[in-house]
């Protein structure tokens, strides 16, 4: 396999907010073509890193090198620009436009007439409908207002979207906060197929089940420190568990390849 640098590198990340260490020292890589579920309880840190990562703060100290460049997002549009963002449900997207305008905005086909830019609708459907369509995103129609569309169909055309404009890296701040069991499980079939064109993909939830569902690695975030940072495919929920909450909920944080009784898997965090 090639040596490509990790897409993304934080190097002894730390911030503080006066007197709180929300982050001390955090270290983590995200690769092309991977999912990591960011876990962690209340206060860990886990959206102050994203702010951090998506250039709506700056650390305290430490470094942020994308693809192996060290970078200093100023801004979310500096960290946009780079192809990091995040994605928060609904908010990115206009509600009374159609999918092809919210797919455009900004950076809409035109043709001059006479010196005076048409859209190009035809044109600009045609684009929307083949990056759909590359994607197995079904809408009914192109046309129809966003508002009108589930939560899910939202998240497709936002998901989209992004990686259509060369989106790298993208954060999702408990994507599926406000969906039902079904339009869940195709939000996370959707992660895994936009993650499959090459795009790293950060996702915090307090789901359990979603995090291994969907994520190839889970990093656990606790008061500000890195805790754990494992492959889904080599631990376990109750190991999760204890990486979250310091090993006091399933025994003295010793016997974790037993996974007994741990009282906590799957109950906190169980799917609706
Ligand atoms: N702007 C701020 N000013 C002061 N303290 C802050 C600020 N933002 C976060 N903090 C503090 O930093 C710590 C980490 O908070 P953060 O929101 O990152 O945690 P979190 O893991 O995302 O929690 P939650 O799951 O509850 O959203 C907390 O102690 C929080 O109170």
């Amino acid at each position: 396999m090639s040596e490509n640098p990790p897409l993304l590198k934080l190097e002894a990340i730390s911030k503080n907010f006066g007197a709180i260490e929300a982050l001390k020292g955090v270290d983590m890589e995200i690769r092309a073509g991977e999912v990591v579920a960011l876990l962690g309880d209340n206060g860990a840190g886990k959206s102050t890193l994203v702010k951090i990562i998506s250039g709506g703060l700056r650390p305290s100290s430490g470094r942020i090198i994308m693809e192996g460049t060290p970078r200093d997002f100023a801004s979310p549009a500096e960290a946009k620009a780079a192809g990091i963002e995040t994605v928060y449900q609904d908010l990115s997207l206009c509600i009374n436009a159609d999918v092809v305008a919210n797919f455009f905005m900004g950076r809409e086909i035109t043709k001059r007439f006479f010196g005076i830019p048409i859209l190009q609708e035809r044109a600009m459907e045609a684009v929307v409908a083949k990056a759909l369509a590359d994607a197995g995103t079904r809408i009914p129609s192109l046309r129809t207002n966003v508002e009108h569309l589930s939560g899910g169909q939202r998240q497709a055309i936002e998901l989209n979207r992004f990686v259509h404009w060369g989106g790298k890296l993208v954060l999702l701040d408990e994507p599926f906060a406000a969906l039902g069991v079904e339009q869940t499980r195709r939000g996370l079939d959707m992660i895994r197929q936009v993650v499959a064109r090459g795009i790293g993909v950060v996702i915090i939830t307090h789901i359990m089940a979603q995090a291994f569902q969907v994520a190839d690695r889970i990093i656990v975030i606790r008061h500000g420190r890195v805790a754990g940072d494992v492959r889904t495919d080599e631990t376990t929920p109750e190991q999760v568990i204890d990486m979250i909450t310091g090993g006091t909920l399933s025994g003295a944080g010793k016997g974790r390849d037993q996974g007994n009784s741990s009282p906590a898997t799957g109950e906190r965090e169980s799917s609706q």
